[in-house]
């Protein structure tokens, strides 16, 4: 099957790398043309616009920062728009509020396209070794078609209806990540302020029943303050206030989000919106120990 993958940053250049590895022909176009290279040396083909991609190729698939990026995208000068028709499939796996991407679904099938929303659950790591969660919505007969490349992608597909749901799931799901990884950080700064080892915190938290794979994953590296970029805090952030919108919308006091929310953007402010977003430690690490 040829594939189109637009966007080649962490997620898409490991996903597409995984499709190459596992027998797909792809073509590639990323903003930053220079980004293809790796991808190029393993076997992809270049598209020179996102139109000259959905030409070409039968399934487009794209992975891009934000709302602004992935409306960008479809809607812009020699974006996908121009090239959909009949019988072609676009699959936006972009995390994006669902305002987004019922306006994109809109406008392919306006055009006589299929369009399928599939952000995804995971991050660099199981990217590069096919274990995301996928969570679509929108056109069945293209999530049908698009099983065999979902199967090398992920570790578990799900359907969830009409364009917009899965978008909510992947907001509710980083809401609660990101107000995890704040209480997460809020912890290992107060073990060690406590003259605690937070090493032994880590010990102590994979035993009990909050044992999670974020803070065996993260936490180590946090207390040695590396930060190499996995998910950036950037995107967090981006997460926490589209997930915020959308308790607005359902009138659902989130708090603790909010709260979260402001750490992310504070972190941000600290000029660490591309690194990893653990990187928030460093704003609870910013308030002064007390004498
Ligand atoms: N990293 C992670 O762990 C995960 C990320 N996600 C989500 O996946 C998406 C991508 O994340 P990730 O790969 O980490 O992000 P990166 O920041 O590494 O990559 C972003 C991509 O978007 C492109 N882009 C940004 N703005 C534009 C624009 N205006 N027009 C065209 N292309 C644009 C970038 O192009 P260029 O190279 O030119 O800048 C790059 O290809 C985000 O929505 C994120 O929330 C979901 C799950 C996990
Ligand atoms: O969106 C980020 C992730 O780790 O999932």
């Amino acid at each position: 099957m040829e594939v189109g993958f637009l966007g080649l940053g962490i997620m898409g250049k490991a996903m597409s790398m995984n499709l190459l590895k596992n027998g797909f022909k792809v073509t590639v176009w990323n903003r930053t043309l220079y980004k293809c290279d790796e991808v190029v040396a393993h076997g992809a083909s270049v598209g020179e616009t996102p139109a000259e991609v959905v030409k070409k190729c039968k399934i487009t698939i794209a992975i891009l920062s934000d709302p602004a990026a992935a409306l960008s995208v479809v809607f812009d000068k020699d974006g996908v728009l121009e090239q959909i028709c009949n019988g072609k499939g676009y699959i936006d796996m972009s995390t994006v509020d669902p305002q987004t991407s019922c306006k994109i679904s809109e406008a392919i099938t306006s055009k006589g396209g299929h369009f399928l929303e599939a952000p995804v659950s995971g991050s660099k790591q199981p990217a590069e070794t096919g274990q995301l969660v996928i969570l679509a919505a929108g056109d069945k007969a293209l999530y049908e078609e698009a099983g065999p490349a979902f199967n090398v992608l992920g570790k578990k597909s799900f359907f969830l209806g009409q364009i917009g749901n899965g978008a909510k799931m992947k907001l509710v799901v980083n809401m609660i990540m990101g107000s995890v990884m704040n209480a997460f950080s809020e912890g290992l700064v107060l073990a060690e302020r406590g003259g605690l080892n937070p090493h032994d915190l880590l010990d102590v938290l994979d035993l009990g029943g909050i044992a999670n794979p974020m803070f065996r994953g993260k936490g180590p590296a946090m207390l040695r303050d590396d930060y190499s970029p996995a998910f950036p805090l950037k995107h967090q952030q981006k997460d926490m206030r589209l997930a915020l919108a959308l308790g607005d919308q359902n009138a659902v006091s989130m708090p603790v989000a909010a709260a979260a929310n402001e750490a992310f953007k504070k972190g941000r402010s600290m000029g660490l919106g591309d690194v990893d977003f653990s990187a928030v430690l460093e704003t609870v690490k910013l308030l002064k120990h007390p004498s």
